[in-house]
């Protein structure tokens, strides 16, 4: 009996609100998810990842199978042992990282050869052999191995990676062999032609998965054109599974998102852009290395839930980043997770209240007023 379920228990328009039911703890939906690379979330204890209120985090294969390597991650317990995280774990299947990080890559029928950006040694990535990695770190929600194109691109391009896509999933679902303790997503892929994505979202629901990642996005597209495809393809998955799109995003991004029926996201932003000195708060995005900071004794936002928008001052947040104190990754690192977890907090708590478009503008209004 599969023991990791979604159930839907609020729809707002096209938003909804769900939950996740797994052996290592509950998801609640829209759902965050912060990226841990390879095997951290950069800068952060897990125990505070916790605290600004996810439910889960995402490991990259492509990292982890390079580096400590799937084998051993397995034999030292797991990921979620290895890394003292005990909720749930998502995986991706590691091709978009190959296609974007690895050197010398080559893409047949059977997979994806490369060399490692690290040191240049050979692997081979198969939709099994994801599959099996992603089973050795033990992961809660695993992804099928799939091709994702940059946009623009040529039609026939897009219709032949996502003919393949289909057929590494197909491949994917065999090599899960129905496992009962985690999920397995498809993804759907076309690029920004509505029929490729129709016939991609049809065969996938004909191999049968647990949820359906959306990829093929935050590839370069424009934002509406992210927005129109999410639009027309949402509907045409199943309500009563749950929906990922992968990559995404910056705040209104995910807003967006939320607002065309997405249920889970992740995104490298807040964390890279805290280490760079972006902060992110419900007026929008303070850049903290800009010298006009350098004498504000204001803090980010005396009101704010989160006491580091309190207790630090702009001017010293500023002296942080200039100088490439640690502390100023942390610090701001914690400050862009806790504002992502508290908007898809009050997304799901909108939604449950019917009052989305409400929400949304509000939002909307507060960033678009920002007191920077
Ligand atoms: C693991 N497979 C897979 N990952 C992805 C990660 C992404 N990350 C972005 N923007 C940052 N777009 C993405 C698309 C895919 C995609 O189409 N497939």
């Amino acid at each position: 009996m599969k023991q990791v379920t979604f159930t839907l228990s609020a729809t707002d328009g096209m938003a909804r609100r769900g939950r996740i039911d797994t052996p290592r703890g509950e998801i609640n939906t829209p759902a965050f998810m912060p990226v841990g690379t390879a095997g951290t979330v950069k800068a952060m204890y897990p125990e505070q990842v916790r605290d600004t209120g996810a439910d889960i985090l995402l490991g990259n294969t492509y990292h982890l199978m390079l580096r400590p390597g799937a084998e051993r991650v397995a034999s030292l317990g797991g990921l979620h042992t290895f890394m003292n995280w005990e909720r749930p774990i998502l995986t991706d299947s590691g091709g978009f990282q190959v296609m974007s990080l690895a050197k010398l890559r080559k893409l047949t029928e059977r997979g994806v050869t490369f060399k490692s950006h690290i040191d240049g040694s050979a692997y081979e990535l198969t939709p099994e052999r994801s599959i099996e990695i992603q089973t050795l770190l033990d992961s809660d929600i695993i992804m099928q191995l799939d091709e994702c194109i940059a946009l623009p691109a040529e039609r026939k391009e897009m219709e032949r990676a996502m003919e393949l896509s289909i057929r590494w999933a197909d491949r994917s679902k065999t090599a899960f062999n129905n496992q009962q303790n985690r999920m397995l997503f498809g993804i759907v892929q076309g690029g920004d032609d509505a029929e490729l994505r129709s016939r991609s979202a049809a065969g996938l629901q004909s191999i049968g998965f647990d949820g359906y990642s959306i990829g093929g996005l935050a590839v370069g597209e424009p934002q509406e054109v992210m927005f129109r495809v999410l639009s027309d393809i949402t509907p045409e998955l199943p309500a009563d599974k749950p929906r990922y799109l992968m990559g995404v995003g910056k705040p209104d991004d995910i807003l967006g998102g939320i607002e065309r029926g997405v249920d889970m996201f992740d995104c490298v932003h807040p964390t890279r852009a805290g280490r760079h000195g972006h902060a992110y708060t419900r007026f929008g995005v303070i850049n903290l290395k800009n010298a006009r900071h350098r004498d504000d004794h204001r803090p980010l936002d005396e009101a704010s839930p989160n006491p580091n928008c309190r207790r630090w001052s702009r001017a010293y947040l500023h002296h942080l980043v200039k100088t490439e104190e640690i502390l100023g990754a942390m610090v701001l690192s914690q400050i862009n997770l806790a504002y992502y977890q508290e908007l898809t907090a009050r997304a799901r708590a909108a939604i449950e209240a019917g009052r989305m478009t409400d929400f949304a503008a509000e939002t909307r209004a507060a960033w678009a007023a920002g007191d920077l």
